[in-house]
């Protein structure tokens, strides 16, 4: 369909930003018809000029135009803004936790749902927080390179401080890619599916400092792969496993189901809430610790345990929520579909002396109805599922188990606000207000803990 723009290439003219896109993108509207405009804030009136028009898709674009914020941060790093590795840092901080606020607002209100939603709960500083980091290996102008995806793209853009990771991690990528260029071994190639090397995940504990490398791989064996490894580890003195994980296939999918250890153990340890956890290559754990222990504790909190009752963690991972819960209830069952992750999870239960927790591998859709129909009765379910959501079936179970309470912890608010409604039509409402937990600063991602109970 072709649509007639209202405004054209190089015009200026006046708008006032309404509101902000997920990715940051300041929208304003000329007779119906959107501006995206970088940089700018919901509520600013700003003289544009407009520098791309893409009629097909209905939409203008706008780079450069002029107004001075106080929300506004001037001095941003043009690479990142590139990359997209940290899309809001235009926005000073309080912004980011108003703008985060503001979307869960939005989708609720755009459900025609009454929900108040709590301000975001920031961290002091929310730069170099991520405990983990998957960069990949490109050649770039005849150089083995590691960095970022420029945005909406598969170029490398070569980096060697990424801004939200712990500069621990920074450091460990940089003297990798300099092993791997010395001992000569190829980056992967995408376009012609040839080369080695095809990505570096690095994941260090926040409270241990041990630190895990995962070298992936196209091959089974990596070119000289004994000196390789010796080479890293007497380098990076706090790294405990080195990790090869083999994938082969022509995918955007990161790790393959290959994994083994060159060096090591194959689990690194860390702490959350005082409670130790072991974290194998493929398994989820959370990447903003300080924030994790916040959000745990707001769980715990919500979920109102007195040491009696049943409850149910789905999409446990390695465990960390239901082992936090089992401190405080007489009996958690946990469900969790990567397998490694369960026996992390397992493992985890011993190291921590927690009896009283089961843990099964499997669709937590299934599982939750195995559970419903063997007569599980919980006082409570929590739920942290992946950024789809709940599938239907699961919260159907969920309800006709008929918990006294439902935490979710969401990572995705339009999922959220569509699985409320799911709760809703079946006998749940939401309780007190949706609390934001800004898990990933200078990002659009929003966390947040909503506390559901039986009407
Ligand atoms: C957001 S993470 C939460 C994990 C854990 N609660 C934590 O805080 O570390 C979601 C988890 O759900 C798992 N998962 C994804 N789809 C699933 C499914 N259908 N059934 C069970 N687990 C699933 C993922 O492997 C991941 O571990």
């Amino acid at each position: 369909m072709k649509i007639k723009a209202p405004v054209a290439k190089n015009e200026q003219l006046d708008v006032k930003i309404m509101d902000l896109t997920y990715q940051g993108l300041g929208v304003a509207k000329v007779d119906d018809f959107p501006l995206f405009i970088e940089n700018a804030l919901p509520g600013e009136e700003v003289t544009v000029q407009v520098t791309k028009v893409q009629k097909h898709y209905g939409f203008a674009r706008v780079t450069k135009w002029s107004v001075e914020s106080a929300d506004r941060v001037v001095d941003i790093d043009k690479t990142y803004r590139q990359t997209g590795i940290a899309p809001l840092q235009h926005l000073a901080y309080p912004a980011q936790l108003k703008f985060k606020q503001h979307q869960l607002e939005e989708l609720f209100n755009k459900a025609h749902q009454d929900v108040t939603v709590a301000p975001t709960l920031g961290m002091a500083n929310p730069t170099q927080y991520r405990n983990k980091a998957q960069v990949p290996v490109r050649k770039v102008k005849g150089q083995l390179e590691t960095g970022f995806y420029r945005q909406h793209s598969h170029e490398l853009i070569p980096l060697t401080d990424f801004y939200i990771q712990d500069p621990a991690i920074d450091t460990a990528i940089v003297k990798v890619r300099d092993l791997l260029r010395q001992f000569e071994i190829p980056a992967y190639d995408e376009i012609n599916d040839k080369g080695v090397i095809r990505n570096v995940m690095v994941r260090r504990g926040y409270y241990s400092h041990e630190m895990m490398i995962v070298l992936i791989s196209r091959q089974q064996k990596i070119p000289s792969q004994a000196q390789l490894v010796d080479q890293i580890h007497k380098a990076l003195p706090e790294v405990t496993s080195i990790i090869l994980n083999v994938n082969a296939k022509k995918t955007n999918v990161i790790m393959g189901n290959v994994t083994r250890v060159l060096y090591g153990k194959p689990t690194i340890e860390d702490e959350l809430l005082g409670l130790t956890f072991a974290i194998s290559a493929r398994s989820f754990y959370q990447v903003n610790p300080q924030q994790t222990e916040k959000l745990y504790q707001m769980a715990i909190d919500k979920a109102e345990l007195t040491g009696k009752e049943t409850v149910i963690d789905a999409y446990c991972g390695i465990g960390t929520i239901s082992l936090a819960l089992a401190k405080h209830a007489a009996q958690v069952y946990g469900v969790e579909i990567v397998p490694e992750a369960i026996e992390d999870a397992k493992v985890n239960a011993q190291k921590n002396h927690l009896t009283n927790v089961t843990f099964e591998v499997g669709k937590a859709e299934d599982q939750m109805a195995t559970w419903q129909a063997a007569g599980v009765k919980p006082d409570v379910i929590v739920v942290d599922p992946p950024r789809k959501g709940l599938a239907d079936s699961l919260i159907e179970s969920a309800t006709k188990m008929g918990p006294k309470k439902v935490v979710y912890v969401s990572c995705n608010p339009s999922t959220l606000v569509r699985d409320v409604a799911r709760f809703n039509e079946l006998g749940y409402e939401i309780d007190g207000p949706v609390q934001p937990v800004d898990q990933f600063p200078q990002t659009p991602h929003v966390e947040s803990v909503t506390v559901l109970v039986k009407k």
